[in-house]
């Protein structure tokens, strides 16, 4: 095959790199391989080599060039099952390049995607920067192939569109996003197409990766393609008004739309809510994978003195065309392993820096026209797309710990722990409240019945002390009235009709008491009860509240109060002995009366009743008559009613001294 310029043949240009790589598709795939680095940040191993994939489209004639060139070939010839271009010298003479792809004038706008771009959005979606760019002479279908929007026609939505429609088929908008800029670079300056005011963006440089980035550009999340396309639209218009200032018709920016795609890829993520706890104890960072694609539509390529011919000065044509120079010193440094590449030489090339000797995957396409009279542009740009092949970038998978995500997960879970300890600790609070309610009511009630057994109990005993001081009197009486009838010689019937009665009244008594201190017994019982409760209240609460001191002050009240009925129950004990005792000596002395030998009871003489025993000797009725007027009867029962028990004790000796004298 003959060929001079470049080709096959040898000569700085020669598209032998392309050849050696025809075997890698231009669909390929980077291996996806990664690791996470201990040091917090995902740090990826995928490196992959990657060259530039360039592509040519041949747009069709237009009504002008089917009229002017009618008699005249095109200037190009595509070969596309050979992947091959011939381009025209003359009618004998023709170079042929070798390129990845030749997208003729037939191609539709779907297979220049999927030929294109769909690789690239396929390596973004899984972690890499791409980049897809379309180069060529003004009016050859740059804008056509990248950001038609196919209002008109569905089938002729250009790469951009479709490049989105892709991402949002792909990603899950629970767990992933889209954000979208869209700027144009004209003459040095980058301006916002989604806000024109916003007409000088700087680009800042990581000074640790060398990203580059234009923190004030507008930043759009994008969620459903109808709110895209707006976007493109509003970027289109502003970008069509620069163009009008301009007094041209052709692009005189480059257009550049970027595609922040973040996805969630695990690592980290909880599946359910046992998980999330478990997660939360790990603490594992969710891992994201940020990819970048950028679709790059640049200015008409055309040479300087074409656009100066345009109407524009040599120097502001110059301008214009400076970042597409620069980008062509970059590819071809690249292409020839130069170890400078000045990156730095335009805006443009800084904002490329990934996608050209980066780790970007790359995808270019060139835009030429069939007309013979546009035969040295289109030589100019087959030649730009056959350096560029030669460019090979080194594609690396951007994966990070996403901390913030884990951060705000945490924050969540925090929120839902904290809610639920207050609600535990309100729970806690409200039994802790209604127990203490109850144990008060219960103690309260226990009062109540107590201090009740308790009034009545003590108004039964002191019934039964007068009942049986009547009981005793009647007896007296009749027992004086029967001595008096008999003298003092009583059968053993009278005897036993005084004694028995006695014992009986004793043995009540005793029985009494008893049940007393049954009663009392219970009482202890019942308030050791409450007081375990109030300990074990105290106990559980953590420490005493007001509440349990006073419950428990309570219980120390009654606890003195029940010590005070003790003694009382000893000191009705020791009456009831001195009774029994008492009793038992009158029983002697009236044995002794009967025998007729009768003297009083040792035990019972008191300083008291010395004047008494005088008495005695006329008679016990005398006797008792004198003492019964010393302390007089209501005094001995008011006596009987003190609440002091010695008191008490004192008038039931006085009354059992009487009954024994009786
Ligand atoms: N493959 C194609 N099929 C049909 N029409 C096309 C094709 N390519 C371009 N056109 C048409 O050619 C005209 C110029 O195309 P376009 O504006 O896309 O060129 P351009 O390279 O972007 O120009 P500029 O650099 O001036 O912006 C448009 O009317 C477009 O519709």
């Amino acid at each position: 095959m003959a060929t001079k310029n470049g080709g096959f043949r040898g000569g700085s240009f020669k598209p032998s790199s392309a050849t050696n790589h025809k075997s890698s598709s231009f669909k390929s795939k980077p291996p996806v391989r990664r690791t996470a680095s201990l040091g917090g940040a995902a740090k990826d191993v995928s490196d992959a080599p990657g060259r530039v994939r360039v592509a040519v489209r041949l747009r069709p004639k237009n009504a002008e060039e089917s009229i002017t060139d009618a008699d005249y070939a095109d200037c190009v010839e595509l070969q596309p099952e050979l992947k091959r271009l011939k381009l025209r010298k003359n009618n004998w003479d023709s170079d042929t390049y070798e390129f990845d792809e030749l997208l003729t004038e037939f191609s539709s706008q779907k297979r220049v995607y999927e030929v294109v771009a769909k690789p690239v959005v396929e390596s973004v979606l899984d972690g890499y920067n791409g980049t897809v760019l379309a180069y060529g002479q003004t009016g050859t279908g740059k804008t056509f192939t990248l950001g038609e929007l196919g209002e008109e026609d569905i089938s002729d939505r250009g790469i951009m569109v479709r490049s989105m429609e892709d991402i949002l088929a792909d990603i899950c908008l629970d767990t992933d996003s889209v954000f979208v800029s869209y700027i144009q670079l004209y003459m040095e300056t980058i301006q916002d197409l989604l806000n024109p005011a916003n007409d000088n963006i700087p680009i800042t440089e990581d000074p640790r990766t060398g990203e580059v980035s234009l923190p004030g550009a507008t930043v759009v999340e994008i969620r459903d393609q109808n709110s895209f396309l707006d976007l493109l639209r509003l970027g289109e218009a502003h970008r069509f008004a620069a163009n009008t200032k301009l007094n041209t018709e052709s692009s005189r920016s480059h257009a550049i739309l970027m595609i922040q795609v973040k996805r969630s890829v695990g690592g980290g993520e909880p599946s359910s809510s046992e998980d999330e706890n478990q997660s939360v104890k790990n603490c594992d960072p969710p891992i994201v994978r940020k990819g970048k694609l950028v679709v790059v539509d640049l200015a008409g390529s055309e040479r300087v003195h074409k656009s100066g011919s345009e109407g524009h000065t040599l120097e502001e044509a110059k301008a214009i065309n400076l970042s597409l120079t620069a980008l062509g010193k970059c590819i071809n440094a690249l292409a020839e392993n130069s170890p400078h590449v000045p990156v730095r030489d335009s805006k443009l090339t800084r904002l490329l820096r990934d996608s050209f000797g980066g780790s970007a995957r790359t995808s270019l396409v060139v835009t030429i026209g069939p007309s013979p009279r546009h035969r040295g542009e289109t030589t100019s740009t087959i030649l730009f797309g056959q350096r560029a092949m030669k460019v090979e970038n080194m594609l690396r998978i951007k994966e990070e710990f996403d901390y913030k995500s884990l951060s705000k997960r945490l924050e969540v879970q925090l929120d839902k722990l904290i809610a639920e300890g207050e609600r535990r600790q309100k729970a806690f609070d409200d039994e802790v409240r209604k127990i203490s309610l109850e144990a008060e009511n219960h103690v309260s009630e226990v009062e109540r019945k107590f201090s009740n057994e308790l009034e009545k109990e003590r108004t039964k005993c002191q019934m039964d002390y007068l009942e049986s001081i009547k009981k005793l009197e009647e007896k007296w009486i009749m027992n004086q009235q029967n001595q008096q009838k008999n003298g003092f010689s009583n059968g053993p019937c009278d005897r036993e009709e005084r004694n028995v009665p006695l014992s009986e009244e004793v043995a009540e008594i005793k029985k009494l008491l008893q049940n007393e201190i049954q009663l009392r017994k219970t009482a202890e019982e019942e308030a050791k009860k409450l007081k375990n409760q109030l300990s074990q209240l105290t106990s559980s609460e953590g420490g005493g509240t007001a509440e349990f001191v006073r419950l428990h002050q309570m219980l120390e009240d009654e606890a003195y109060e029940k010590k005070k009925l003790q003694d009382e129950i000893t000191s009705l004990q020791s009456q009831l002995l001195q009774l029994t005792f008492e009793g038992d000596q009158m029983r002697k002395y009236i044995e002794r009366l009967e025998s007729g030998n009768g003297s009083r009871p040792q035990s019972l003489t008191s300083p008291s009743r010395h004047s008494q025993n005088k008495d005695r000797e006329n008679g016990p009725k005398s006797s008792f008559n004198s003492l019964f007027e010393q302390v007089g009867l209501q005094r001995i029962l008011s006596m009987l009613e003190s609440e002091d028990a010695n008191t008490r004790i004192h008038a039931v000796k006085i009354v059992a001294n009487l009954a024994a004298e009786g």
